[in-house]
C-alpha cells in the first residue's frame, strides 16, 4: 500500500512473521484452556485482525465479545480516565477470559480493562496482546500471552491506525513522517 504524502512505511514485522507467531500463541491458548469455558474479549478496534486470526488457531469450543473505550484525546487517555462505550454483551461468570489487545504501550488501556473485567466474576483473567512497547510502560499489566516486543516507535498496519488510516495494511511498519 502507498503510503500517504509525507509518510513513509518501514517494515518492522511482515504478514508472514505475524502469522507464525499467531499460530504458536494459539496452540498455547489450546493447551492451557483444555476443558476450560473460555470467552476471548477483543478491544476495539485495534484487535479486530489479531483476534479474527487468533480464533483460527484456537482449537476449542470459546465464545468472542467486545468492549469499545473512549479515548477523549491524548490528555484524557494519558491520565488513565478511559470511559467504557461498549461494554459486554454476555455475562462472563462462569467463564475464564482472555483479554485481546493489538499492543499495550503506557498500559493505561488494559490496566483500566483487566480491573474491571476482573470484577464480573470470571474464573480468571488473562491478556493477550500481539505487540509489547515496554520502553513506554506507565502502569505494570501482566501479559501472559504475547506476540512481540517492538521498540519505542509509532506503527500502523495489521489493524493499527493513524487517524483510522492503514488499519488493513498487512504488515506492522513504523510510520515515518517524511514532511518535518
Ligand atoms: O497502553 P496504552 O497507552 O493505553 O495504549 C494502547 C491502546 O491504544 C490503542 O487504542 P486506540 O485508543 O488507538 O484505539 P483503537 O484501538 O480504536 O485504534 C490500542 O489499541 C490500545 O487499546
Ligand atoms: N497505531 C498505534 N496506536 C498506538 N497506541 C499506542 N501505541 C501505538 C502505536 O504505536 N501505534
Amino acid at each position: 500500500m502507498q503510503a500517504a504524502q509525507g509518510e513513509r512505511l518501514e517494515v518492522l514485522l511482515s504478514a508472514q512473521q505475524i502469522a507464525s507467531r499467531i499460530q504458536n500463541l494459539g496452540k498455547r491458548i489450546t493447551l492451557d484452556y483444555q476443558n476450560k469455558p473460555l470467552i476471548l474479549i477483543g478491544i476495539l478496534k485495534g484487535s479486530f485482525i489479531f483476534l479474527a486470526d487468533l480464533v483460527r488457531y484456537i482449537d476449542l469450543p470459546i465464545s468472542v465479545d467486545f468492549m469499545a473505550l473512549s479515548s477523549y484525546g491524548s490528555s484524557t487517555k494519558s491520565s488513565g480516565v478511559v470511559r467504557i462505550i461498549k461494554d459486554l454483551d454476555h455475562s462472563i461468570e462462569g467463564h475464564h477470559v482472555l483479554v485481546v489487545e493489538d499492543i499495550v504501550d503506557t498500559g493505561l488501556t488494559l490496566n483500566y480493562i483487566y480491573g474491571h473485567v476482573k470484577s464480573r466474576g470470571a474464573l480468571s483473567v488473562k491478556i493477550c496482546s500481539l505487540l509489547d512497547k515496554p520502553d513506554r510502560r506507565q502502569v505494570a499489566v501482566p501479559l501472559h500471552y504475547k506476540g512481540f516486543e517492538i521498540p519505542d516507535e509509532f506503527v500502523v498496519g495489521y489493524g493499527l491506525d493513524v487517524g483510522e488510516r492503514y488499519r488493513n495494511l498487512p504488515d506492522v511498519c513504523k510510520l515515518v513522517r517524511t514532511d518535518a
